[in-house]
């Protein structure tokens, strides 16, 4: 009798504890949901469908450790085109058509304001061009745009060729990851351009620490001694310290001309003057904005040449035309760059189809895009990888064909480089390190990938390779053993 009722008991504080469960996975399913709940009007367009995730991260995780391709695709079949979800602490909603990006990035513009995640804020600076809005992102844009217009980057070439030297120098018979050596590559040019340093044991130092704040732009902000977020922050505070040094450096020089963006940012503009501090955020945002994007176009862009011989066939013809004109060792010049258009060709390419990434604003009032209501306060995210591989924006989207930016497709109307006032003032510059990455790459070697079964696709901060693509080297003409 006694064990019967022991037994009735436990059955009862099953069930109880299955549907204790089922109601906190309910109220947890929904809690960002009704946190966050928006009281639209009647005859207000709705918000979009979607899923709201889990308190407070939303779908954060999900966003970071799974398939992108397949995430995306999964959104894509349930919610169509713009859907709602919650992620890095914010309702947001995210829009991937063509038409729809163009509102928030161009039309209107004025009703949504760049809005990064407060991971990057804390890393990468407040007073960043990437966090301010408008006059004062202006005003600080305007330096970035004058050190990158084509008047200006044409002394670059020969210091970016030299950093594309030395990252490709002695690797016959190496195995490489394409990754790493392009992301030396870039920093060391992007470095020469901020704060005209060159190659040295101080500024290895400066790269490891970049390369740990480069890791929590995009965490959780947990601030907390074993996250990535804290050891970004800690890296934060040993990079400024360095620039303090150096800007102070710099201002008590008399006589000296540098030509690099510090220099110019240190000159008073219409009578304005940055701080230490806005110069020192806004250096580090240019090393951020301008480094990882380069490199990992140039490991997406090694890689499909890898995999497509009439474009690399076309890649060798173009630099070896240029290399016949040139006598041992002579360096490329300005007219050799504008002279290699598939080389920037490549670069776009690798961009559209390897890196369609996030471009986050923050809606300032209620706005009605594609249908539905986005409300003031939410981050809006217009996700790029759909605009770039969408049928109707691009023919055939998923083949590798540089020559389509040489046939009339303009990286414009795909908005490979954003749009309108935070367009990427950098694309010259990028182009150029591409020229002189690519052309030292194909007149020098060949090379195989590494087959790597476990290689899969990594989503932040930008679609990478996980084992950052491993291809073998050899000097032009040797041949391979795979
Ligand atoms: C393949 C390489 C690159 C890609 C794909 C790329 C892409 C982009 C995109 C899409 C934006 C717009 C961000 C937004 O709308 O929120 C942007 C902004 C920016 N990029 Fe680039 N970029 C690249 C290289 C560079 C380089 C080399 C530099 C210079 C060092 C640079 C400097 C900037 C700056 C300063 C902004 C901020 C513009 C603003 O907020 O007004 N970028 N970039």
């Amino acid at each position: 009798m006694i064990l019967v009722e022991e037994e009735q008991w436990w059955r009862y504080m099953g069930l109880g504890l299955a549907l204790l469960l089922v109601a906190v996975t309910f109220l947890a399913r929904n809690f960002n949901e009704w946190a966050n709940v928006v009281r639209l009007k009647p005859g207000d367009p709705p918000l979009p469908p979607g899923e709201m995730g889990w308190p407070l991260i939303g779908e954060t995780l999900r966003l970071m450790t799974e398939d992108y391709h397949k995430l995306l695709e999964q959104k894509f079949n349930k919610f169509g085109r713009t859907w709602k979800t919650h992620v890095f602490g914010n309702p947001t909603i995210c829009m991937t058509t063509a038409d729809s990006a163009r509102e928030v990035l161009i039309t209107k513009q004025v009703l949504f304001e760049a809005n990064y995640p407060d991971s990057m804020r804390r890393t990468v600076g407040s007073n960043s061009f990437m966090f301010l809005r408008g006059d004062e992102h202006l005003k600080v844009k305007r330096f970035f745009q004058l050190a990158l217009r084509p008047e200006s980057i044409r002394s670059s070439v020969e210091p970016v060729e030299q950093m594309a030297l030395l990252s490709l120098r002695d690797l016959d018979g190496k195995t490489i990851s394409v990754l790493r050596e392009a992301r030396m590559f870039s920093f060391n040019a992007a470095i020469r351009l901020l704060f005209g340093e060159s190659p040295s044991q101080e500024m290895d130092k400066l790269w490891e620490e970049f390369e740990l704040l480069s890791k929590a732009t995009f965490s959780l902000a947990i601030d907390l001694p074993w996250t990535p977020f804290r050891k970004g922050i800690k890296a934060r505070e040993r990079i400024l310290k360095w620039l303090q040094a150096k800007l102070h450096q710099r201002r008590s020089e008399t006589g000296v001309k540098h030509n690099d963006v510090m220099s110019l940012m240190l000159q008073p503009i219409d009578g304005d003057i940055l701080t230490d501090e806005e110069i020192a955020d806004n250096l580090l945002a240019g090393l951020f904005a301008g480094q990882d994007t380069t490199a990992t176009a140039l490991h997406w862009g090694v890689y499909h040449l890898s995999q497509n011989p009439e474009a690399l066939e076309h890649l060798k013809k173009e630099a070896d035309g240029i290399k016949r004109n040139k006598e041992e060792d002579e360096l490329l010049n300005w007219d050799d760059f504008k002279n290699m258009p598939f080389a920037s060709a490549v670069l776009s390419e690798s961009v559209r189809l390897g890196m369609g990434s996030f471009l986050m604003r923050q809606a300032q009032a209620d706005t009605v895009i594609d249908g539905y209501t986005i409300p003031k306060g939410w981050t809006v995210v217009t996700w790029t990888r759909f605009i770039f591989t969408d049928p109707a924006n691009v023919k055939d989207p998923m083949t590798f064909n540089p020559h389509r930016f040489l046939n009339g497709l303009k990286p414009s109307n795909l908005m490979i480089w954003g749009g309108g006032l935070r367009t990427c003032p950098g694309y010259e510059f990028s182009k150029l390190e591409g020229a002189c990455f690519f052309y030292h790459l194909v007149t020098k070697y060949t090379w195989e990938v590494v087959p790597n079964p476990k290689r899969k696709l990594v989503n932040m901060p930008v679609p990478h390779l996980s084992d950052g693509l491993q291809i073998r080297m050899y000097k032009r003409g040797e041949t391979s053993i795979y």
